[in-house]
C-alpha cells in the first residue's frame, strides 16, 4: 500500500526533472533571435511611420519607388528573422509538445489509474464488485469522452473568434479596393463634401506647349472646404510666377491640385505632357538612405548610374546652394546618417534645392522653400535656377524674391484672387540696393 502512494508522486518527480533537463539543453539561444526580431520590426515600424508623416511630400516627389524597396528591404528582413526562428523553434516545439503531449500526460494517467486498477476491490453503481477490465473500460472511455469534448468546445469557440476576425480584416480590405477602384475610375466621392462639389468632375489634359493651365479650377479641401471659387491662369515656360497671400489662403493647395494629389473637382487642367514637374515642400524630406541618395532623391543609385550622373555633378549641385563642404564634413557621398536630425534646417532646404539641380525639371514648384537660407545665397539659387531654364513657381512672403519673377498671383483669403506683373520699378530698386540682384 506504501509503495502504491509513493510510486506516483515520485514518477512525476522524475519526469518533471527529465522534461526540465531536455528542454533545456535542446533550447536554442531564443533571447538573441527574438531581440533582433524585435529590432526589425521596430525598424519596419519606423519606416511605416515616416512615410505616413511625409506622405504629402513624398507624393509630391514622386518617391513611391524608393519608399517601396526601402519598406519592402525592412519587411524582408523582419520575415527572414522570423521565418529563422521558426525553423529554430520547430524541433524545440515537436519535442516540447511530445514530451506535454505524451510522457507528461502518460504519467498523469499511470498516476489516477494506479489506486483504480489496483485497489483490491472497487463497487459499481449497484453495489456489486467490478473486474479490473471493467474498470479499465469505464476509465478508457470516460477519458476519452472527456478529451475530445474540450478539443471540439476549444475548436468551436476558436473557430468563431477566427471567423469575425476574417470578417473584420475582409471588410477593411474590400472598402480599400472599392476606393482604389473609384480613384482610378476618376469617381472619387466624399460624402462630406460640400453640395455645390459632390464628385471629380474636371478635366485633367495634356498640354501641347509645354504650359501649365488652369480653367475655372476651384480648390476644394479634402474635408469640403471651398478655398477659392474659380481660378483660371496659364503659366508658360520661362514665365515666372510669385504666389502670395495671408496664411491658409490656397497657396499650397494650388500646387496640390497641379499636380494632382488633390482631386479636380470642376473646369479644366492642363498639364504639361514632355515636361517635368519638381515640387520642394516647406517642410524638406530626407529619405533614408547615403548623402548622395539625398541630392538624387527620388532616383535610386542605379538610375543616376543610367542617366550618367557621377558625384562630380551632384558636388555641381551642392556648390550652386553654397553646400560644398558639407561632402567632406560628412564623410563623402556616401556616408549615411540620420540627415533629418544631422543636418541644420537651412541645410536641409538647401540639399532639397540641390535636387531640384540634379533633375533639371521644366518647372519647380517652390512652396517656401528657402525660408531658412539666408537671402544672399536664396538670391544665387534662384539666379542660377533660371540661367538652367527652370521655370518657378514660388510660394513666398519674402518681397526680395519678387524681382526673380514675371508676375505675382495674389489671393487675399477670402476665395479672391489677382493676377498681376510685377512692377519694373520694384526691380530696379532691388538691383540698385544690391547688384546681386
Ligand atoms: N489635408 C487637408 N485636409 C483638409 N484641409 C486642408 C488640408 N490641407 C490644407 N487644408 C486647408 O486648406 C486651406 C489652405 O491650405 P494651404 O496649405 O493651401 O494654405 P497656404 O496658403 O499654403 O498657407 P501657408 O502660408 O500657411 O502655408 C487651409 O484652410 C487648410 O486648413
Amino acid at each position: 500500500m506504501i509503495a502504491h502512494n509513493v510510486t506516483g508522486p515520485l514518477l512525476a518527480v522524475v519526469v518533471i526533472g527529465l522534461t526540465g533537463q531536455v528542454l533545456r539543453v535542446v533550447s536554442p539561444k531564443f533571447g538573441a533571435l527574438v531581440s533582433v526580431e524585435a529590432e526589425r520590426s521596430a525598424y519596419l515600424r519606423s519606416v511605416h511611420s515616416r512615410l505616413i508623416t511625409n506622405a504629402e511630400e513624398i507624393a509630391f516627389y514622386g518617391g513611391h519607388k524608393v519608399e517601396l524597396t526601402h519598406l519592402e528591404a525592412a519587411y524582408k528582413s523582419l520575415v527572414d528573422q522570423k521565418n529563422r526562428l521558426l525553423c529554430q523553434k520547430l524541433w524545440y516545439v515537436v519535442l516540447e509538445q511530445f514530451l506535454m503531449k505524451y510522457v507528461w500526460s502518460g504519467t498523469g494517467m499511470v498516476m489516477v489509474s494506479l489506486p483504480i486498477l489496483m485497489a483490491s476491490s472497487f463497487k459499481s453503481g449497484n453495489g456489486t464488485d467490478m473486474a479490473v477490465s471493467d474498470r479499465t473500460q469505464y476509465l478508457t472511455t470516460a477519458r476519452n469522452l472527456l478529451l475530445s469534448g474540450a478539443d471540439a468546445v476549444e475548436r468551436l469557440m476558436s473557430s468563431y473568434k477566427e471567423i469575425v476576425e476574417l470578417a473584420g480584416y475582409t471588410g477593411r480590405v474590400s472598402s480599400m479596393l472599392d476606393v482604389f477602384t473609384e480613384v482610378a475610375e476618376g469617381q472619387y466621392t466624399r460624402p462630406s463634401i460640400t453640395a455645390k462639389y459632390t464628385i471629380a468632375s474636371g478635366t485633367v489634359l495634356n498640354s501641347g506647349d509645354g504650359s501649365i493651365r488652369l480653367c475655372d479650377v476651384p480648390i476644394v479641401t479634402p474635408t469640403g472646404d471651398i478655398v477659392v471659387g474659380s481660378l483660371s491662369l496659364e503659366i508658360k515656360q520661362g514665365e515666372h510666377l510669385l504666389i502670395t497671400g495671408p496664411n491658409g489662403c490656397g497657396k499650397s493647395s494650388l500646387f496640390r491640385v497641379i499636380c494632382g494629389l488633390w482631386p479636380l473637382y470642376s473646369g479644366t487642367l492642363h498639364r504639361p505632357k514632355n515636361a517635368t514637374m519638381f515640387y520642394i515642400p516647406q517642410r524638406p524630406y530626407m529619405s533614408i538612405g547615403s548623402l548622395r541618395e539625398q541630392v538624387i532623391y527620388p532616383d535610386t543609385v542605379e538610375d543616376m548610374k543610367k542617366k550618367g550622373m557621377t558625384d562630380d555633378v551632384l558636388m555641381e549641385c551642392f556648390e550652386r546652394v553654397a553646400l560644398g563642404p558639407l561632402v567632406t564634413r560628412e564623410g563623402g557621398w556616401s556616408a549615411v546618417a540620420d540627415w533629418k536630425d544631422i543636418l541644420s534646417g537651412g541645410e536641409k532646404q538647401r540639399v532639397a534645392i540641390a535636387r531640384m539641380f540634379y533633375h533639371k525639371p521644366s518647372f519647380a514648384l517652390l512652396d517656401e522653400c528657402t525660408s531658412a537660407v539666408s537671402i544672399d545665397v536664396e538670391s544665387k539659387i534662384y539666379q542660377a535656377a533660371k540661367s538652367n531654364g527652370i521655370t518657378l513657381l514660388t510660394i513666398s512672403h519674402r518681397p526680395t524674391l519678387w524681382q526673380f519673377h514675371d508676375r505675382v498671383l495674389q489671393f487675399d483669403g477670402q476665395g479672391n484672387w489677382e493676377l498681376k506683373d510685377v512692377p519694373a520699378a520694384l526691380v530696379s530698386i532691388f538691383h540698385i540696393i544690391n547688384p546681386l540682384y
